[in-house]
């Protein structure tokens, strides 16, 4: 039985840390990121309509998309960003609940779904039993954007406000880690919460095997009842 995790959380507040942590416990992660990068490659259907709808100036030299150039466009208009959402989305949820249904029919035991906009767009929530949301304050988020990708103050501010805020979403989150301090604080907050989504897990088993046991014996004296009642006629 698997146990599915919605992980999510603001650009740069810390999920792709917080992977690495999972898979040191070998669970298996599904990426968003990696899938939404996957569906755009050229030649694919999203690609073509996104050079058709954006222009040949989002296509690099190498006939891949210019994800900078691209990203400049929808950061900074709400309604291009939409335009991009609206190709992208449905491919990436498509290959999202593909792989869920993969893997947890492979019986993995815990499959974490690595998703940025899991309460923006809300399409991949009910595959989760548990959320859990990275947060960290606003300073470091911001420094942290800059530093990583190499934005300016203004381009970091764009990118996050064009999501959900972070307090929004750790209140509609089961499990909420704080990464606004040292990574060591980070790992002591995880291994906690390992703890709990091995419980969840265990209780989850345990009701299953129940009414596993349950339809099995209700069965037998169904059967026994029926065979019972024809032999006496
Ligand atoms: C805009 C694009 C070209 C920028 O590419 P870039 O390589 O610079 O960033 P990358 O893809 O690594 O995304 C980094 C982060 O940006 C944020 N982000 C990406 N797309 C969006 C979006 N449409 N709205 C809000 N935030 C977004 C997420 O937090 C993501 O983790 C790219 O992010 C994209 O194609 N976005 C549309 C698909 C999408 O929604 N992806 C998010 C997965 S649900
Ligand atoms: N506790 C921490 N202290 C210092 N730096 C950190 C900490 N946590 C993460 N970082 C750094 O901050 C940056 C953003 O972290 P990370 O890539 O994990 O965020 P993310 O939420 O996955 O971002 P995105 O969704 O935008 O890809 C990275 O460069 C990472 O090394």
């Amino acid at each position: 039985m698997s146990l599915v995790i919605g992980l999510t959380g603001g650009i740069a507040s810390g999920k792709s840390t917080v992977v690495e942590l999972f898979k040191r416990k070998n669970a298996t992660v599904v990426d968003a990121d990696v899938i939404a990068r996957k569906v755009v490659e050229p030649g694919t259907f999203a690609y073509n309509r996104i050079v058709r709808e954006f222009g040949t100036q989002v296509v690099g030299a190498d006939g891949k998309l210019n994800r900078v150039q691209l990203g400049r466009l929808v950061f900074q208009d709400e309604t291009k960003r939409r335009q991009l959402n609206r190709i992208t989305h449905p491919w990436i949820i498509f290959y999202m609940v593909r792989d869920c249904v993969i893997n947890v029919l492979m019986g993995r035991p815990f499959v974490v779904l690595d998703v940025p906009l899991l309460f923006e767009t809300k399409r991949l929530l009910w595959l989760c039993s548990v959320t859990v949301v990275v947060v960290c304050n606003r300073e470091q988020q911001i420094e942290r954007l800059e530093r990583r990708n190499q934005l300016s103050q203004e381009e970091a501010l764009q990118r996050i406000n064009s999501q959900m805020s972070l307090q929004e979403k750790a209140s509609m989150a089961h499990f909420v880690l704080d990464n606004s301090g040292t990574l060591t604080s980070l790992e002591e907050q995880f291994e906690h919460l390992w703890q709990q989504l091995q419980c969840i897990r265990k209780r989850r088993l345990f009701r299953y095997k129940l009414l596993g046991t349950s339809c099995f014996v209700i069965g037998i004296c169904l059967i026994r009842t029926i065979f019972t009642s024809f032999l006496k006629q």
